[in-house]
């Protein structure tokens, strides 16, 4: 018989929204993640960071099951992503890819409107009532200006806007973002950091992979630094982007100030 224990039990970590269970990950004949797991929290915002080839938009892909691992699962709410079908996925998680191609011909509208073709049944046409979705989705993205133009035609960073445009109007729960900022000025860079804050502050998690390490540290919640295929480091910016970190995962002597807007850390290079 169990004697009742006197020593309160710990609060149940809540369970994580979607996790990466012991995932081994590989293209042909290499192996990039071996026996990796991640689990993430609903409504946090979390950064992958690390050096070129660690294997961040690998770990983003088998989130997103665009790539199946050979061994263990991701788990969305617990069951496995590889048994969920399509659409089943696509109305749960967004992905902004590291690149996309360009549909020929197609107007920003017509790409954005893509989006919400995961939450039509299988044989409906778009309807009206999705059209508020879109325009909504091209104004946080401030490219309403753009929606009759051909995304062929758009600058790079017009373009990474519209490919956000279009994961945000699938209203999905969950967001993955592989490099973002790619191609947007700094004051875009902004719009999408806040952009991403609001998202999550409806509820939304966001798993995004930042190369710039001093934005991970201020916006994400929590920040996972991959180096070879391996997580060396999980948890909260200040415990995360230490100059022990900077020289040991990316070979750089820095010094770690808190932002003096955002008290979060910021690094400097020597
Ligand atoms: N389609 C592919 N086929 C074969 N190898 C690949 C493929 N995509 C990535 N790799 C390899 O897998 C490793 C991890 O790549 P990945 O793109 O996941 O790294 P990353 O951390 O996102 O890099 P970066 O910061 O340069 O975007 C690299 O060695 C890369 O060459």
């Amino acid at each position: 018989m169990s004697r009742p224990s006197r020593v309160a039990a710990p609060a149940p970590a809540a369970a994580p929204v979607l996790a990466a269970d012991g995932v081994t990950v590989g293209y042909r004949d290499r192996t990039i993640l071996e026996g990796l797991s991640l689990p993430v929290e609903a409504g946090t915002i979390t950064a992958l960071v690390g050096p070129n080839g660690s294997g961040k938009s690998t770990l983003l892909g088998a989130l997103a099951r665009v790539l199946r691992p050979r061994r263990g699962a991701v788990l969305l709410d617990g069951a496995s992503l590889a048994e969920l079908g399509s659409r089943q996925v696509a109305r749960r998680l967004a992905l902004l890819p590291q690149s996309a191609t360009v549909p020929a011909g197609a107007t920003a509208w017509e790409v954005v409107e893509q989006g919400r073709f995961p939450q039509r049944g299988a044989w409906s046409m778009l309807r009206r009532a999705d059209d508020p979705v879109v325009a909504q989705a091209l104004a946080v993205t401030g490219i309403e200006h753009l929606a009759h133009r051909r995304v062929a035609e758009l600058s790079g960073g017009e373009r990474q806007r519209v490919w956000i445009a279009m994961a945000v109007a699938q209203q999905t729960d969950l967001l993955l973002l592989d490099e973002p900022t790619t191609f947007l000025d700094v004051r875009h860079q902004l719009d999408l950091m806040r952009l991403v804050g609001t998202l999550r502050e409806r509820g939304v998690t966001i798993v995004m992979v930042l190369h710039d390490l001093n934005q991970a540290a201020r916006y994400a919640d929590r920040v996972v630094a991959l180096r070879d295929g391996a997580v060396v480091a999980d948890g909260a910016p200040a415990d995360v982007v230490t100059p022990a970190l900077l020289a040991d995962v990316f070979g750089i002597d820095a010094v770690v100030t808190p932002d003096p807007v955002s008290g979060r850390p910021h690094f400097h290079a020597r």
